[in-house]
């Protein structure tokens, strides 16, 4: 097993761990260092090499949304596609999107973008750097220092892009496009929402009211994962589910995800141009429990630099959701499984030092 993810912060570790914290910078500054044949021993996620390997899905076993079906003017292909968005958040909590809209053209600029972002002087993206997650633009490495043990392979960019947007001014050109691709992944995210409203039969905009999305906590993550000496002992992000509605991203196609899947880790490997959409907790409180907030985690690799995308859409910060009271029925079926809590409460539980999930609003089981 893995070790797991404690709360254990940098500033109380040993003297030799606060050492290397302080030399650490980036992981892209790390792997430029001449000569690195290993991994230094905090990056050391597992001691298994067995532990990233994910198996190879066959072909057809993931499911594939056909958004162009989803916003047909044909209502038995509409309705068709809603169920099978039913079925794919149901049964994996994830699935890819195509033949969406968003150009090829915007997902290749946004990609690029971000690679040139990463590639600015350092000095120049720690103007960005910090720790609160409440920073409009951040950039850092790892997950986040203040609660890890391990340190992670990758760099990030997280910038809040809804209901305000925010994004750093260089390079030149990057925020203008990101704010096209934002807008774009928003009225994406906000048809399958309907879809996703109707699939379980609840009405079209139910989960848009009910979340307050039109204020909606929107970011932009770019993860950048360089090239690593030892992939089999590093970790790019660990296993983790996403906190927001629906998460969609996109990859420079060099692949690296795995989802969960009947307990065994899958590999994902994206259609180009497509979108890897997952389900969040918050779709999981929502549907009581129907669709539930996959597990996912990011492994590396030693031969090239992998550059994702992710843009977590959730509710509006001040709104609480709880269970679509038509998916409980305390006496002959399911009752609440979850607590509504407001969406601030829940990231900021992040700040607290405790790692934030679904546990914190789950309903107590009377033994
Ligand atoms: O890079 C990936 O494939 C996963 C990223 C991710 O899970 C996240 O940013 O939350
Ligand atoms: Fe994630």
């Amino acid at each position: 097993m893995a070790p797991a993810t404690t709360s254990l912060s940098v500033e109380t570790s040993t003297d030799t761990s606060r050492a290397n914290a302080t030399k650490r910078v980036s992981v892209k500054t790390l792997v430029e260092t001449p000569g690195l044949t290993s991994i230094p021993s905090n990056y050391s996620y597992s001691t298994n090499p067995n532990e990233s390997a994910g198996s190879n899905p066959d072909e057809d076993t993931f499911p594939i949304i056909d958004f162009s079906l989803l916003t047909s003017d044909d209502p038995h292909q509409r309705s068709k596609t809603i169920q099978d968005l039913d079925r794919a958040c149901r049964d994996w909590g994830f699935f890819m999107l195509v033949n969406h809209g968003v150009s090829e053209r915007l997902m290749k600029e946004v990609l690029e973008g971000s690679k040139e972002f990463f590639n600015l002087p350092v000095e120049e993206k720690m103007e960005f750097a910090g720790r609160d997650i409440w920073q409009p633009i951040r950039f850092g490495t790892g997950v986040d220092v203040k609660f890890e043990k391990f340190f992670f392979w990758r760099d990030f960019l997280k910038v809040i892009v809804h209901p305000q947007f925010h994004f750093p001014n260089k390079p030149k050109g990057f925020s203008e496009v990101a704010r096209e691709y934002c807008k774009s992944t928003r009225e994406v995210t906000t048809e399958l929402l309907k879809g996703i409203s109707k699939g379980l039969g609840l009405e079209e905009c139910y989960i848009e009211k009910e979340t307050n999305f039109d204020t909606g906590f929107q970011l932009f993550a770019a993860n950048l994962y360089p090239p690593c000496p030892q992939p089999e002992l590093a970790i790019g992000i660990p296993a983790h589910t996403d906190h927001s509605l629906l998460t969609l991203l996109i990859e420079n196609e060099i692949g690296g995800l795995q989802i969960q899947h009947n307990g065994e880790w899958f590999n994902v490997n994206s259609i180009p141009n497509s979108f890897v959409v997952n389900t969040g907790d918050h779709l999981e409180i929502l549907s009581n429990g129907r669709y539930k907030s996959v597990s996912h985690r990011a492994v590396v690799n030693n031969t090239a630099t992998r550059i994702s995308i992710a843009a977590p859409h959730g509710p509006s910060l001040e709104t609480a959701v709880g269970p679509a009271p038509e998916l409980v029925d305390g006496e002959t079926g399911r009752p609440a499984v979850y607590m509504p809590m407001k969406f601030k409460d829940y990231l900021e539980r992040l700040l607290e030092g405790r790692p934030c999930n679904l546990d914190h609003v789950r309903v107590p089981v009377a033994e």
